[in-house]
């Protein structure tokens, strides 16, 4: 009874960072998205929430083409980023990667030390000139992860030995170095204790002002604490989106409400 589609869950288009239409994907011949409509605005947190195998995770990996990387994954509909086409044949994924950052469940920091880890994407993409800007772009990568302090002295060690939180704050660090419009963020404080937690989502808070956020999360506390806008999804379809608020304390669908007080999920 709940597999009903979605209608109207589009938003205003003023401020819009993505814009995505009539987006389905499938695995195979598994339909995981059905037509979502969607407008993530500039400089806001929006929150994916619903159960797990809902769709939260692909139609986040659909906003920077992760999904490319998946041999039965195909993408159909349209998914635009200031007005352009990123499915366009022309788009360089490399390049839009660079654009729409992301950040995984898992902390993933590379082998190298944890200067090489927030430099790789500057050296990728040639964005210093010489050894000093490279210096610049760390330094400031990592303060804006909140970082800096805790590793400024041991840049050459490797960025595994770090702690797990502070390995998450690495990732975000090396995901902002190539200074993205968008980033993406699959559930980034779920191998995380509560300290490491709480400075992540002020870390969140802090980034919106220069970029658009999106977050998938689990923990509905999470999405009311760190997100402006909230998607709710329910078996591939985008039930509701809209002000976190008003999801929260006024949902106008049945499914939402189910999801929020516990009742499915
Ligand atoms: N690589 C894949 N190959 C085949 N099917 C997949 C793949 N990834 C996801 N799926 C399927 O697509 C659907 C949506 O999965 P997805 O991981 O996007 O959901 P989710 O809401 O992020 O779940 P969770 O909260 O458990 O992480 C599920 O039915 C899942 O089994």
């Amino acid at each position: 009874m709940f597999d009903a589609p979605t209608i109207g869950s589009t938003v205003e288009l003023q401020d819009s960072k993505i814009t995505a239409s009539g987006v389905h994907v499938f695995y195979g011949d598994t339909h995981a998205i059905k037509d979502v409509n969607v407008n993530i605005a500039a400089k806001t947190v929006t929150a994916f929430i619903g159960p797990s195998g809902c769709g939260k995770s692909t139609f986040l990996r659909c906003l920077n083409r992760m999904n490319d990387t998946i041999d039965t994954c195909r993408v159909e509909g349209n998914i635009h980023l200031d007005g352009e086409d990123i499915y366009d044949r022309r788009v360089d994924p490399v390049q839009l990667r660079a654009k729409v950052g992301m950040v995984f469940q898992k902390p993933n920091p590379f082998p190298k030390s944890i200067y090489d880890n927030v430099a790789y994407g500057a050296r990728i993409h040639g964005l210093a000139r010489n050894k000093s800007e490279l210096d610049a772009i760390v330094e400031k990568a990592l303060r804006r992860a909140a970082l800096w302090g805790e590793v400024k002295d041991r840049l050459g060690a490797p960025g595994t030995g770090l702690s797990g939180g502070q390995q998450q704050r690495l990732c975000i660090a090396r995901a902002v170095a190539t200074e993205p419009e968008v980033l993406l963020m699959d559930e980034p404080c779920s191998a995380l204790d509560p300290i490491a937690t709480a400075q992540v989502e002020e870390l969140i808070d802090d980034l919106r002002t220069r970029f658009s956020v999106v977050i998938v999360t689990h923990s509905m506390q999470q999405a009311a604490r760190v997100s402006q806008k909230t998607a709710f999804f329910h078996l591939g379809h985008l039930v509701e989106f809209g002000d976190t608020p008003t999801i929260f304390t006024n949902p106008s669908d049945e499914r939402t409400e189910s999801y929020i007080t516990g009742r499915i999920g």
